[in-house]
């Protein structure tokens, strides 16, 4: 039985000025759960997250968020300035001061306790992004929420981080959306997955979605599908689930 619904959209279309990026999306992230989208560069995937947590308005379609739902978010980069000194205690009062008490129990969590008198541009790409996990848990939040977190790291740096999220996930019980390029990574971490393409190409568990024609179409054969994602030519339609493909040209 599906748990209850933290963040639905529905029929959901974002443009940016005249050029549509999202057409006619749905989708619904249910409590607990581990959902990843993938998809081409700029098939939307960001934007669609944006959209979710209310940070970008839709053009059409609705958005509905469970009331007072907390978010956590870790961006896919943050710009440190180097010539300012930052250490990542200080790092974690910013925008308001985190008592020492609050911040010990997500610090064991995420493992970084160790770091909080070390500069943030002084961090390794692993430890930093492990520093922007842990600050998004301080909302304690119900959903979080990556966009390819793990950008910059190395294979066994992005496995450690999804398997952290994961046990974060199981700890918290908090639901985690994601958006990765790692397609061997995450989809082993995943409960469910999106193939994204301007649309829903196709969804559901991690097994079901590889041996889709779409997703093939879209990365290829290969299990890592990585390179396939760069080179891919979205050149098919969708004539079974009644979709035209106007999703973003994407020639990698
Ligand atoms: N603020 C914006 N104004 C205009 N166009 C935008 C804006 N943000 C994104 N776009 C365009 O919308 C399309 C989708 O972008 P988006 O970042 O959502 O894709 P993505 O799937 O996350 O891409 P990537 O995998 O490269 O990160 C791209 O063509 C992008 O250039």
């Amino acid at each position: 039985m599906r748990t209850e619904k933290l963040i639905e959209a529905s029929h959901v279309s974002v443009s940016y000025g005249t050029v549509s990026v999202l057409d006619n999306v749905s989708f619904a992230l249910h409590k607990s759960e581990i959902v990843t989208i993938v998809g081409p560069n700029g098939s939307g995937k960001s934007t669609m997250l944006r959209a979710l947590i209310g940070a970008l308005p839709v053009t059409s379609g609705e958005i509905n968020r469970m009331p007072g739902l907390r978010i956590g978010y870790v961006p896919q980069r943050l710009h440190i300035e180097r010539t300012l000194p930052m250490s990542v205690r200080r790092f974690f009062d910013l925008p308001r001061r985190i008592d020492d008490k609050a911040l010990t129990g997500v610090l064991e969590k995420v493992q970084v306790g160790h770091l909080l008198e070390r500069q943030m541009i002084d961090l390794s790409g692993g430890q930093f992004q492990r520093v922007l996990l842990a600050r998004a848990l301080l909302s304690k939040p119900q959903v979080l929420v990556l966009d390819e977190a793990t950008q910059g790291l190395d294979q066994q740096g992005s496995a450690e981080f999804y398997q952290q999220v994961e046990a974060v996930r199981n700890e918290l019980d908090c639901a985690v959306l994601m958006v990765s390029h790692e397609l061997h990574v995450v989809m082993s971490a995943s409960d469910r997955v999106i193939c994204l393409n301007g649309h829903v190409c196709c969804e559901g568990a991690p097994d079901v979605v590889s041996s889709q024609p779409e997703y093939r179409a879209l990365f290829g054969t290969d299990t890592k599908g990585t390179l396939a994602l760069y080179r891919h030519e979205h050149d098919h339609t969708h004539d079974h689930c009644g979709h035209e493909d106007v999703g973003p040209d994407v020639n990698g």
